[in-house]
């Protein structure tokens, strides 16, 4: 009992029922009064059915011994008008119903989508987050209106019961306690399983993560060639295949002990049906029950075992959904750290505008140890800043922070005498531009591809054209059957497949594209021939067109043409100057040059 007392109280602690309500009055508050006054008259058709059946039995047991149908044939056109009402409201319910749930789907997926692109990107490299993505994603966009519908249910069967205990107690007052304590263990039973069953789903979304990270892996595009080349398939398979064996192990036990349990309650509960049977029959055997009495019994009690189960059914369903909802709403409650100002900041006139990263120091949210130390870098407008150093210096830390993709710990990162941190954060980053070592390669035409880098501006094919000629995409461009309208990759059909090289020329034409201030080059041109970065980087001051660039590569014959070149060793800025001054002074950078 305590135990039950417990569950309860937590049940009720933990219930978003007045959210999920509130959430569906708010999307739509015509289309949720419509549904309830149809959940409304649908009961009220049903007890009239039944009222107008009663009508009927009456007045066939007490009509008067003439062959006058009158009486008889009115009740029985009144109760099927009602019987043909109800069956009408109940189709049309349903339609407001599904309607209404498919507003309601629609939101949540929309608002599920909203929410994961507000977040901060440090999100995305938190197993913890990736977990209540998944948990909320796979709680599915049906599940608030389930509650709504487990609602619906619960006061349906509630209706029909009272109506139903109503006539069972005219023929023996035990009968409704009877059968509130046949459907009693059912219940608890079912509620007590789909709790088990959604913590152990909860426990397991890690391994769960893992099995489809590596089925992403096994059949994905992406990993194909290399799975192929180092005959990886059977290995993953191996991995992947004992992963889901522990889950189904797990889910087979869970259902096995379920099914177990709810055969037993099953045929206890039939048991006690023919048992209360007997003694119904027993009653008419000693006088005390009529012939009606049991034909209505025989009508009325399995079909309150039917309800019973639904109203079983529907707390248990609504207990499972709310546990589901409490996945949607802890994507919800989570807001991002990172702060923007007013969108009005950045338009203050400043004294110039060099960007500036003054004594900056940064960790990783979950690291201990410090990535970034003391670094100060200066990128004067209109000049090109090369970055160099070796593998895991910290070179890609510091453009995400440029990016403001993090906020550093200490020290700041100002634009003229600005901190970025008091300027509206889509407004700082509508000034930087960047083409990301692992940039995205979208499945789009070629001219949305170098769009995307100023995708709120109006379309602008003249400058499309310009930016893909800067970065030596527009030639196989204009190759293309349908040229700037020819769609790329090979997801869609009639897609065109490029290299790897032509992808990344397309990547820097849409930094190109952008009106940064300053475009960030992190190993851009890491796969394009050294004849086309040359060209690339040859001229890239006319092509930026006044605005500052930071060029990071591992090739130093790229950045010796660099206005200004910062070597990174160990989270430090340890040089920096010309290159030829990085030379005379014999350091790191003389070191790599040579090497
Ligand atoms: N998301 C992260 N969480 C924790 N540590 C990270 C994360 N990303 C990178 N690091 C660590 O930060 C350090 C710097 O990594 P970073 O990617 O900035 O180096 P890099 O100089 O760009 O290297 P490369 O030349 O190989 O691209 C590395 O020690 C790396 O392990």
């Amino acid at each position: 009992m305590i135990n039950i007392k417990f569950n309860v109280k937590n049940l009720y602690r933990n219930l978003y029922l007045g959210k999920t309500l509130n959430l569906i009055w708010q999307i739509s508050p015509v289309q949720a009064t419509v549904s309830l006054l149809f959940l409304l008259s649908e009961n009220i058709c049903w007890i009239g059915t039944m009222y107008t059946l009663k009508l009927l039995i009456d007045r066939l047991i007490n009509r008067p011994v003439t062959h006058n149908t009158d009486g008889i044939t009115a009740a029985i056109l009144l109760a099927g008008g009602v019987a043909i009402l109800y069956g009408c409201v109940k189709s049309i319910s349903s339609f407001v119903n599904e309607r209404q749930s498919a507003a309601v789907n629609n939101y949540i997926d929309k608002q599920i989508h909203q929410h994961t692109i507000g977040l901060d990107y440090s999100c995305y490299e938190d197993p913890a987050y990736l977990d209540i993505l998944k948990r909320a994603r796979e709680a599915g966009v049906d599940r608030p209106y389930a509650v709504v519908l487990s609602l619906q249910e619960i006061g349906r069967n509630v209706a029909m019961l009272a109506s139903m205990g109503y006539i069972l107690i005219s023929i023996d007052w035990i009968l409704p306690p009877l059968l509130c304590l046949f459907v009693a263990p059912l219940l608890i039973i079912r509620i007590k399983f789909s709790k088990s069953l959604y913590l152990w789903q909860r426990k397991h979304t890690g391994i769960e993560r893992e099995a489809s990270y590596l089925s992403s892996l096994i059949t994905g595009d992406m990993s194909a060639k290399e799975i192929r080349s180092f005959s990886l398939g059977q290995h993953l398979l191996t991995k992947y295949g004992k992963i889901k064996e522990t889950l189904l192990t797990h889910q087979l036990k869970h259902s096995r002990r379920r099914t177990v349990i709810e055969l037993v309650s099953t045929i206890v509960t039939t048991a006690a049906f023919f048992a209360v049977t007997a003694y119904i029959i027993f009653g008419i055997m000693n006088g005390k029950t009529s012939v009606g009495d049991i034909a209505v019994f025989l009508v009325i009690f399995p079909q309150s075992f039917s309800v019973m189960q639904g109203l079983a059914g529907g707390i248990s369903g609504l207990y499972q959904n709310n546990r589901y909802l409490a996945d949607i709403f802890a994507l919800f409650k989570l807001k991002p750290t990172i702060e923007s100002a007013a969108f009005t900041a950045l338009t203050e006139k400043r004294e110039s505008n060099d960007f500036v990263v003054e004594n900056l120091s940064f960790k990783y949210p979950h690291a201990t140890e410090y990535v970034l130390e003391n670094i100060h870098l200066h990128i004067p407008a209109g000049q090109v800043i090369g970055l160099v150093g070796l593998n895991g210096a910290g070179k890609s830390t510091l453009i995400k922070l440029l990016c403001r993709l993090y906020d550093p710990l200490e020290g700041m990162i100002r634009i003229g005498n600005k901190d970025i941190r008091e300027l509206n954060i889509n407004e700082y980053r509508s000034k930087v531009s960047v083409v990301f070592q692992d940039f995205v390669k979208y499945n789009l035409s070629a001219n949305e591809n170098i769009r995307l880098g100023n995708i709120h501006a109006p379309f602008n094919p003249t400058g499309i054209k310009k930016a893909a000629e800067d970065a030596g995409a527009a030639t196989y461009i204009n190759d293309f059957p349908d040229q700037y309208d020819t769609v790329l990759g090979r997801t869609f059909e009639n897609g065109h497949e490029i290299s790897i090289g032509q992808w990344q020329r397309l990547a820097i034409a849409r930094a190109f594209y952008s009106k940064s201030q300053l475009v960030i080059l992190d190993e851009a041109t890491s796969a394009l021939d050294t004849i086309a970065e040359h060209e690339l980087l040859a001229n890239i001051k006319q092509k930026l067109g006044g605005r500052s660039a930071l060029v990071i590569s591992h090739r130093l014959s790229t950045i010796q043409q660099a206005d200004l070149i910062y070597v990174m060793g160990d989270k430090k800025i340890i040089e920096y100057g010309t290159h030829e001054m990085l030379i005379q002074k014999k350091g790191t950078y003389a070191a790599l040059f040579k090497s």
